[in-house]
């Protein structure tokens, strides 16, 4: 198994993340548990940082909190001089409990609510990043309604296919977000926005996609959006402050997976600005970015314990752990696949290729298929790397499991940052009207 940031295997052959032996983090605190190595997180967080103060550029780095968000995540981000990026009331006020200072929140979505507008207005909110015709219009009203001016950033399709898996791959001009560059919409949405009273016309958004490995799309979308803002200037005289350029830089989860280094994507983006906008652009725009995987997602591990098994003579054998796709949906709606070791006896051998299971009702709730572990037995543990993104944050309660604690790890030190749902939260919200209180069995 590859050893992700502050990993290792320790003296008693126990996987160790942030210095905290996995096999107490399971007798503390149970299983499945969510590890969160934190400076791994801080680790990716600089180098973003540090990359784009390589580059000269005046810039933010918006940590897309859709990745994993929690109270703790939003402060660590703040401490690692980040920007937010929300996209609904949830993580709005996520991050505003957490102090987040709002001027540096953005908002993003391509259906906000009313309310959700009012409430990110009344916050005081940095940004609205704007997806469509319809929003430009509510915007503007709910913020003459409050007597303010917000700023707003227009999102825009460039047209860029990422090489990615097609449900997480938003820049193509087929896709539910934004204004196309192509068909002449996003020159339509600039004209509109920018003559709205209550709209302050800050720049251009464009996002291709998640889990890309290539600098091309970016570099790409940059030049696309590039020609499209300079159009714009000769045409309009509106010009752009800042250019947001999104997320969706790849990670490493399996053996072949081949990410950049964060400076290279960085690097290739800033490099790009550089080039297409120098030639109307006397002041270059402000650069921003949203990573939301790049900063978490190899910083988490699930920690399970092995169940059951079943073997199948010549055909698998499957091993039962006690969480599944209520904590990790992404093999089942994407795919995608992860590496595993037993946290307990990190240095076995290679023994068996076996197929991880979970525990819900559903044939499509398994893990991992095929990965070699060694003999594994029932109270084992087992540990799936890189779940540090979009794991917590698509966790469901189907079959009404618990959605599991999460723990910080760091030198030596667990802090809970989530704690497990109890029994009594899976029925908090349930109501019996009072025409089927208990009565008499209608069969009796
Ligand atoms: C608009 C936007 N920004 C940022 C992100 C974060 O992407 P990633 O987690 O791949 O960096 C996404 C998700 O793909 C997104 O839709
Ligand atoms: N949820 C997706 C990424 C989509 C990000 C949002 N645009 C994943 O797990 O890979």
């Amino acid at each position: 198994m590859f050893l992700h940031g502050t990993s290792t295997i320790n003296a008693q052959g126990h996987l160790e993340i942030g210095g905290c032996d996995t096999v107490e983090l399971k007798e503390q605190y149970g299983t499945p548990l969510y590890i969160v190595d934190e400076a791994l997180v801080r680790q990716r967080s600089r180098e973003y940082v540090e990359a784009f103060k390589a580059s000269g550029l005046s810039f933010q780095v918006a940590y897309a909190s859709k990745a994993f968000c929690t109270l703790a995540m939003c402060r660590l981000a703040e401490e690692e001089g980040l920007s937010l990026d929300v996209v609904s009331e949830g993580e709005l006020h996520t991050a505003l409990e957490a102090g987040f200072p709002v001027q540096r929140i953005h908002f993003h979505g391509n259906n906000k609510t009313p309310e959700e507008i009012q409430m990110a207005i009344t916050a005081g909110i940095g940004c609205f990043v704007v997806d469509n015709f319809i929003e430009i219009h509510l915007l503007n009203a709910i913020a003459k309604d409050n007597g303010v001016k917000v700023n707003v950033l227009l999102r825009v399709t460039p047209g860029v296919e990422a090489h990615t898996h097609e449900y997480i791959s938003t820049g193509q001009t087929d896709s539910k977000f934004g204004f196309d560059i192509g068909n002449g919409s996003a020159y339509e949405a600039v004209s509109l926005a920018a003559s709205q009273s209550n709209l302050n016309l800050l720049g251009l958004h464009s996002h291709i996609g998640s889990q890309i490995f290539e600098v091309e799309g970016f570099q790409m979308a940059v030049e696309r959006v590039a020609a499209f803002a300079v159009k714009v200037k000769q045409e309009t005289d509106v010009t752009f402050q800042v250019v947001n350029l999104g997320g969706g830089f790849g990670i490493r989860y399996m053996d072949g997976d081949t990410p950049l280094k964060v400076s290279e994507y960085v690097k290739a983006i800033t490099d790009a600005v550089k080039e297409h906008f120098a030639a109307a652009y006397t002041t270059l725009p402000e650069i921003w970015v949203e990573p939301g995987r790049s900063i978490v997602g190899d910083a988490g591990t699930t920690l399970y314990t092995v169940g059951t098994s079943k073997d199948i003579p010549g055909v698998r054998k499957y091993v039962a752990v006690d969480g599944g796709m209520t904590d990790n949906p992404r093999p089942a709606l994407y795919e995608s696949k992860y590496e595993a070791t037993l946290a307990n006896r990190a240095n076995d051998s290679v023994e068996e290729t076996v197929s991880i299971a979970g525990k819900c009702c559903e044939s499509g709730d398994m893990l991992i298929w095929d990965v070699e572990l060694p003999k594994v037995n029932t109270g084992d543990l087992l540990a799936v790397s890189c779940t540090g993104a979009y794991n917590y944050a698509m966790a469901s309660n189907y079959n009404r499991i618990r959605r599991p604690a999460v723990v910080f790890v760091n030198e030596g030190q667990s802090d809970i940052v989530v704690r497990r749902e109890s029994l009594n939260d899976i029925v908090a919200n349930d109501l019996i009207p009072a025409r089927i209180q208990k009565q008499p069995s209608l069969n009796a």
